[in-house]
């Protein structure tokens, strides 16, 4: 077999589409603020790519650029004004950061009902309970793309490689809640191929180059890769040998072009839903 493509970029390019009419129909702009400490040179894409794909779709936002030094007490100072700023609907603090800093006393410190990555603890735990609150944009996303290839998880078989809070954890809550039969795997599972070759749905997000081999991947299923790893040769691959794993899927994410634009457009979704609850409206 050889595997449909799920086109990430342009599922992402239709959401954004829509998350501005809506902007437009409600006639007001969402607040989105980024926050970047220091000059990871990866991460200066990623808020660039967020600042404009939001402005694009007609929100308010701005990056607040700290520099390398800053101590998590300053961080922390521009948070609390960020969280008591009316204008501002949605806070992202941008990871990773400099080592002074501990992510979770930051991560903690923002308003949940601005916490547009949905990584505070009262988001999370919301997930975890199946209750509605701010979903973390990449398993968001991978969501969004399975629906667009036509992928029902309700009463699949769905394999998620990682456990991490960022990714692994609210994807198997996300697969849960839509039915699926969910089994998170990690690095002292055994016979970790076995059980991925099970998955009619098989989510990769380990941080791994292409970990997952083609004889891994069972006949038929789809694949979504949420690895972006840049290899020595300055190539970014994902967490599945792409090829390989072509030849068995029934439909794969490519990186780059799979997952990582959804992770914007999440973005921007998250921040149009944050906006709508703290002025109390609902949408017809
Ligand atoms: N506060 C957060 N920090 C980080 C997150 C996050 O969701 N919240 N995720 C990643 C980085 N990230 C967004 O912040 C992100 C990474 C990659 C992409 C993307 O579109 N990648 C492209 C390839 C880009 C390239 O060429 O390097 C693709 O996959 O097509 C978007 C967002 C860590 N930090
Ligand atoms: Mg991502």
């Amino acid at each position: 077999m050889s595997a449909r493509i799920i086109d990430g970029k342009a599922v992402a390019a239709d959401l954004r589409a829509r998350l501005a009419e809506r902007v437009r129909v409600l006639g007001f702009a969402p607040g989105l603020r980024v926050v970047r400490v220091g000059d990871d040179p990866a991460s200066g894409v990623y808020v660039r790519n967020k600042d404009r794909a939001a402005q694009q779709a007609g929100f308010n936002s701005a990056t607040l650029q700290l520099p390398e030094t800053t101590s998590e007490a300053e961080l922390l100072a521009v948070v609390a004004e960020l969280n008591a700023d009316p204008e501002v609907d949605g806070i992202l603090v941008q990871l990773p950061l400099p080592q002074q800093i501990r992510a979770d006393a930051v991560l903690r410190a923002i308003d949940p009902a601005k916490d547009v990555d949905g990584f505070h603890p009262v988001n999370a735990g919301l997930l975890a309970t199946g209750q509605p609150g701010l979903v973390p944009c990449t398993p968001k996303g991978v969501m969004h793309l399975l629906r667009a290839a036509g992928t029902a998880p309700r009463g699949a078989r769905a394999v998620v490689l990682g456990r991490s809070n960022i990714v692994g954890k609210p994807m198997a809550a996300l697969l849960l809640a839509a039915d699926a039969t969910v089994t998170v795997v990690h690095s002292r599972t055994q016979n970790l191929a076995a059980e991925c070759r099970r998955a009619e749905i098989l989510v990769a997000a380990v941080g791994r180059p292409e970990m997952v081999r083609g004889d891994w991947v069972a006949e038929g299923a789809t694949v979504i890769d949420v690895g972006i790893n840049r290899l020595p040769t300055g190539k970014l691959v994902g967490d599945v040998a792409f090829a390989e794993a072509s030849a068995h899927a029934g439909a794969i994410t490519p990186v780059p072009g799979g997952v990582g634009p959804m992770t914007i457009a999440c973005l921007l979704e998250n921040t149009l839903e944050a906006a709508i609850a703290r002025r109390g409206l609902a949408e017809n």
